[in-house]
């Protein structure tokens, strides 16, 4: 082929700048979770969650979302059960959303979108010591997957909503020393699984997705609240952080498990 036909820069997402396609991908994330074809297996744990509030360290916009990251030098924040077998340390959350209430998740149920998807962060420091290490093996992160949904006010989300206009720049970063994300998590215990990969750079398939069922409510205040994030530094043409979120990625020769009938 015609050296320009093989590559071109429409295969570059616009915002990463990387291959919107991992030559050689088998296991990439975002996926549609289409209800009636995942699997219910009864050997699925229910996931253990249990976070210390006091590993909460700050919020930083890096110009892709704003992440809320925590100590995870030791084991004070963990997940276990569920489909892990291992225990597996927070190390921080972000989330994905859109420009309009219409679309804004990566994963998708039964292909609806949602307007914003939580995901918490976890890596296996059992088996590896570093989580730069983790990231690069195929049971190296457990990432909870949160749907949010407009509705009530979400109380817990409130406090960081009222930090984010220090965080309105990429590259800005405030002090958050006290938050429990366990407040984001549904009370219903059911969940997806599946193997999947990171969503953002650098796209690799070490993440055991546990995409819960249930969403949480938010309200359009705190909606337009992440939308009125910057993707720019401070200086630079304002550009509205909204649609940081990845294209749907095949399937392949993969199973959803679920943990409920
Ligand atoms: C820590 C990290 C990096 C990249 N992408 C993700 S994500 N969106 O798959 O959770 N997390
Ligand atoms: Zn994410």
């Amino acid at each position: 082929p015609e050296s320009s036909e093989v590559f071109s820069w429409k295969f570059l997402h616009p915002l990463w700048q990387s291959p919107l396609t991992i030559p050689g991908g088998t296991r990439q994330s975002p996926i549609n979770i289409q209800w009636r074809d995942s699997v219910y297996d009864p050997f699925l744990k229910p996931l253990k969650i249990s976070y210390d509030p006091t590993t909460c360290l700050h919020i930083w916009n890096n110009g892709y979302s704003f992440l809320v990251e925590f100590d995870d030098s030791t084991d004070r924040s963990i997940i276990d059960g569920g489909p892990l077998e291992n225990q597996y340390r927070l190390k921080q959350f972000h989330f994905h959303w859109g420009a309009m209430n219409d679309w804004g998740s990566e994963h998708t149920v039964d292909c609806k979108f949602y307007p914003a998807e939580l995901h918490l962060v976890h890596w296996n420091a059992v088996l590896y010591p570093t989580f730069e290490e983790a990231v690069m093996e195929g049971n190296g992160l457990a990432v909870i997957g949160v749907f949010l949904k407009l509705g009530a006010c979400h109380e817990g989300l409130q406090t960081l909503v009222d930090a984010l206009p220090a965080v309105k720049h990429k590259d800005t970063v405030i002090e958050f020393d006290v938050f429990d994300p366990s407040c984001l998590i549904p009370s219903c215990p059911d969940y997806w699984t599946y193997a999947g990969s990171l969503t953002t750079p650098p796209l690799t398939e070490s993440v055991t997705w546990i995409i819960k069922k249930q969403p949480i409510e938010v309200d359009e205040n705190q909606l337009e609240a992440f939308r009125m994030l910057l993707f720019t530094s401070d200086g630079e043409e304002e550009k509205r952080m909204v649609d940081n979120f990845r294209p749907l990625q095949p399937l392949m020769n993969r199973t959803v498990r679920s943990s409920f009938q």
